[in-house]
């Protein structure tokens, strides 16, 4: 099959990214780099998450930030929302999109989420349906469809399981996510076959992890398949607070990269994004673990 011709880059860094960090990042350091992510073409920035400060802190201010974003249009801002309580906490925040989080293992769903999968689903109707209400556009996003760090192998039944209900709750688009980045890229096109059996190609994206460098591979098999919405992180930034190890997601930079070599139209402007990294990682006080990103500010700086 030839590879798409244009792909959605949905940026997760300043939700997922940033979600893990031990120092507070205050608002307006959250508010700066979204503002220079939507600045950069992206048309889906995952900006914030209405869950329990006290299972994720670092999430606390999302309503701080849903205000002081400077909205650009046709740009969706999307905020993670596990509940109802969460759910009127986005909407009050005019949040374009929400995002139900379930998992395709059941241990992972009790550490992430402290329930069971069939009672995340439950958690999740009301949730699907108050946004149809409020038209809302909704996405599900299905953790350790890969691996599972407490549970390991997470079967291919499980995972067309998820999706499926997912589908039945009415989501727009839904995320096969690899939480811990194992994933290879054949075990990839096996989980992503299964999901489009189950869910429509056009609307399932990828959402890899890099925990062992797979990311960019994993990415490319599904391509591959015809797969056209990838999530990634600028800079890298990230991990799970509860997939201990796991790094961030694939960095944007080196996904932009990537598809610009291929002539996979993005929208995206790749050295607005190199910047945007720079930004946020010197505020980290760390070095970026893009790669592209790295090489593009070397040769900038001569
Ligand atoms: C789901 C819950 C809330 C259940 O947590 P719980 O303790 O079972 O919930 P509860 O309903 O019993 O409520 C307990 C307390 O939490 C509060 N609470 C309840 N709901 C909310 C809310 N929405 N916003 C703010 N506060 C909330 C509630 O008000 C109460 O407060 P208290 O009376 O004790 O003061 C909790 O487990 C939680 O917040 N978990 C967060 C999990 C999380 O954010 N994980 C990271 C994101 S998922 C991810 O990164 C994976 C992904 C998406 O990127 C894809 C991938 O790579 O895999």
């Amino acid at each position: 099959m030839d590879l798409p011709k244009k792909v959605k880059i949905v940026e997760v860094g300043p939700r997922d990214g940033l979600q893990n960090e031990k120092e507070n990042v205050p608002a307006e350091v959250k508010i700066e780099l979204v503002n220079r992510l939507s600045a950069a073409g992206f048309v889906n920035v995952e900006a914030a998450a209405f869950v329990s400060p006290k299972w994720v802190p670092q999430m606390a201010t999302s309503r701080e930030v849903m205000d002081g974003i400077a909205r650009k249009p046709g740009v969706i801002y999307s905020a993670l929302t596990p509940n109802m309580q969460g759910f009127e906490a986005a909407l009050a925040a005019k949040a374009d999109e929400v995002v139900i989080f379930g998992s395709a293992s059941e241990a992972f769903s009790q550490r992430n989420i402290n329930c069971s999968i069939a009672e995340s689903i439950a958690r999740f109707e009301p949730v699907a349906k108050a946004a149809k209400d409020n038209g809302v556009r909704l996405r599900g996003s299905i953790s350790t469809a890969f691996g599972c760090p407490y549970q390991g192998d997470v079967p291919l039944d499980a995972v067309a399981d998820v999706v499926a209900r997912m589908r039945d709750l009415g989501c727009d688009e839904i995320d096969i996510a690899d939480t811990i980045g194992v994933a290879t890229p054949r075990h990839t096109q096996a989980v992503m076959e299964t999901a489009i059996r189950a869910f429509r190609i056009d609307a399932l994206s990828g959402h890899f992890h890099d925990t062992y460098g797979q990311a960019l591979a994993n990415i490319y098999a599904s391509l591959e398949l015809g797969i056209s919405i990838f999530h990634s992180s600028v800079a890298g930034l990230g991990g799970c607070p509860y997939a201990k190890g796991a790094t961030g997601n694939i960095a944007t930079e080196d996904v932009l990269y990537m598809m610009n070599g291929l002539g996979i139209e993005t929208g995206v402007d790749l050295d607005a994004v190199a910047e945007a990294g720079h930004y946020i990682s010197q505020f980290l006080g760390r070095k970026s673990s893009s790669r592209a990103g790295n090489a593009l500010l070397a040769k900038r700086n001569g």
